[in-house]
């Protein structure tokens, strides 16, 4: 097994992490890791059990009233110190996130791991700006204020998608308003997550402050949801699980943060800069092979410009450079698994039935779970191609006419993350953010994101922000404190928030 598997070697004493050591997974059942760009077997480990999620909340329990009662400067230093042991092993971090996720190299260095140092940066500014309300007298002769105090135990739950982004997302604004946090990250693909713990741990923040249990999602995942030392999940993933999820969080009263599915619409008008729409559509739709909430899935275009964007995306896409993910000139690698691979080709193939598939629809012959770009033209808007989130690098194209019915077909969809409208039109674009649902719109862009702003979506997509002070803010309590300064007890035990009646 070449040079590129020996980063592997140091996972080799197990992918738990508890209480600052790693360790191996007492479930007594074993998980592989497959590197997707050749399906061979690169690694395997032993599942986390309910043993292991007890053993990392109790690990959490024990750090909370150190690390709350650190004050926010000595948190914010802390994880300037992490972002900085997070910058000198950026390299490994590429590379064993490319690995295991099947990720272009390029995307690795250029965006997951840049983007997760400068989140940890961001926090560690965010860490001193935990904002109370200032003090008042609002009734009678008493001072009220507002402190902002750390949740407790955060158990978080990550997908196999951005696993380093996803774990950075749920762990720093956490830790950084003084909680500690339990995370399960997917089960194949938990190799970065394990890295950033202990990265964690080496920049000085103290042992139990992070914690990484890699296991099932039934077994492991629905353990720590259930925990009743646990008093917050956070959870990205899929809309189906998210649901099970809630419910679980809810019978124990958890307060919850749900990131789960999109299907992006991707909205052209009839005045927009078509190259830069063809471009744009296709950089959108193959983001990460297209296994991205908030990638285009859906392209609307404005009757005139229909068949300009429809050629030159197929032309774009027939064009990209899939290859090994270790080369720095692929495009795009393989999807994360050969069953999400099988996946996304079920639904290619059942809209042969009733659409066009204008370019890709098939699997290069290899061992690697590759997936061609992929527009489908002529499918119904109430079609599955058209509904369903994908996950894959497909994209479908349909035309409108008018303004209104462009903002209506991308509004039809139960989703709300992402969306993006190109015109070059003032009113266009304003009317266009005004009335599109969702938690994330661009004008002639889509995709970029950035620690400063929150990412979160509406309706099937869950509710929560990831990054900026709103997901700071998400994982802290809001208490109410009133001084009585006359120092004498209430007589009239009635008085309410009316002051004296
Ligand atoms: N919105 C997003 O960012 C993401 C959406 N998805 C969607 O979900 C589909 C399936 O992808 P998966 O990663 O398999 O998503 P998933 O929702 O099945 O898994 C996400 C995480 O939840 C855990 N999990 C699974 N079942 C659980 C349960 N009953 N209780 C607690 N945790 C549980 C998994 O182990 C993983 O860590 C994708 O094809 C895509 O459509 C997947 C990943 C990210
Ligand atoms: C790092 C970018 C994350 C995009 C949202 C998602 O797929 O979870």
């Amino acid at each position: 097994m070449g040079n590129r598997f020996q980063v592997l070697d140091r996972f080799a004493d197990g992918a738990q992490f508890i209480g600052g050591q790693s360790g191996p997974g007492s479930s007594g059942r074993t998980q592989r890791i497959v590197d997707p760009a050749s399906g061979d077997t690169v690694h395997r480990y032993g599942l986390a059990g309910p043993a292991d999620v007890d053993a990392a909340v109790a690990a959490a329990r024990a750090a909370l009233p150190g690390w709350a009662g650190a004050s926010p400067a000595e948190r914010s230093a802390a994880l300037h110190r992490f972002a900085a042991v997070l910058a000198e092993r950026a390299g490994d971090f590429a590379r064993v996130e490319s690995l295991q996720c099947g990720k272009p190299i390029k995307l690795c260095t250029e965006f997951d791991v840049p983007g997760t140092i400068d989140n940890t940066a961001f926090f560690a500014g965010a860490a001193r700006h935990l904002q109370g309300q200032a003090a008042g007298e609002y009734s009678g002769d008493h001072t009220s204020y507002v402190r902002r105090e750390p949740i407790g135990v955060i158990g978080s739950i990550a997908p196999w998608n951005y696993p380093l982004q996803m774990a950075a997302w749920k762990i720093l604004p956490a830790i950084a308003a003084g909680n500690t946090v339990v995370l399960k990250p997917a089960e194949i693909t938990p190799l970065t997550s394990l890295m950033f713990a202990r990265a964690a741990t080496d920049a000085g923040i103290p042992a139990g402050v992070v914690n990484v249990v890699s296991g099932a999602g039934r077994e492991a995942g629905e353990h720590l949801v259930g925990h009743p030392d646990v008093a917050m999940v956070s959870f990205t993933g899929s809309t189906a699980v998210g649901k099970r999820v809630a419910a679980l969080a809810t019978a124990s009263v958890k307060r919850l943060h749900l990131e789960l599915g999109g299907k992006a619409p991707f909205v052209v008008f009839d005045d927009a800069d078509p190259e830069a729409a063809v471009q744009g559509a296709v950089a959108g739709a193959l983001i990460n092979s297209g296994q991205d909430c908030t990638a285009a899935t859906r392209v609307y275009v404005q009757r005139p410009l229909y068949e300009r964007l429809r050629e030159g995306i197929a032309d774009t896409m027939a064009g990209v450079r899939l290859g090994d993910p270790f080369d720095p000139a692929t495009d795009l690698g393989p999807l994360v698994s050969h069953a999400q691979r099988d996946r996304v080709a079920g639904f290619v193939d059942r809209a042969r039935a009733y659409a066009t598939v204008v370019t890709g629809g098939e699997a290069p012959k290899n061992d690697g779970a590759y997936y061609l770009p992929t527009l489908i033209a002529d499918a119904p808007q109430n079609s599955e191609i058209v509904r369903s989130e994908i996950f894959g690098p497909v994209l479908a194209i349909l035309p409108f006419d008018s303004d209104d019915e462009g903002i209506a077909l991308a509004n039809d969809t139960p989703y709300g993350l992402a969306a993006s409208a190109w015109t070059r039109d003032v009113f266009r674009a304003g009317r266009a953010t005004r009335d599109i649902r969702a938690g994330c719109v661009w004008i002639n862009d889509h995709i970029p994101i950035i620690s400063e702003m929150p990412h979160g979506g509406f309706g099937a997509s869950g509710f929560g922000k990831d990054m900026s002070s709103y997901s700071f803010e998400e994982y802290t309590q809001v208490k109410h404190v009133m001084f009585d300064n006359t120092a004498v007890a209430a007589k009239d035990w009635h008085r309410t928030v009316f002051g004296d009646r």
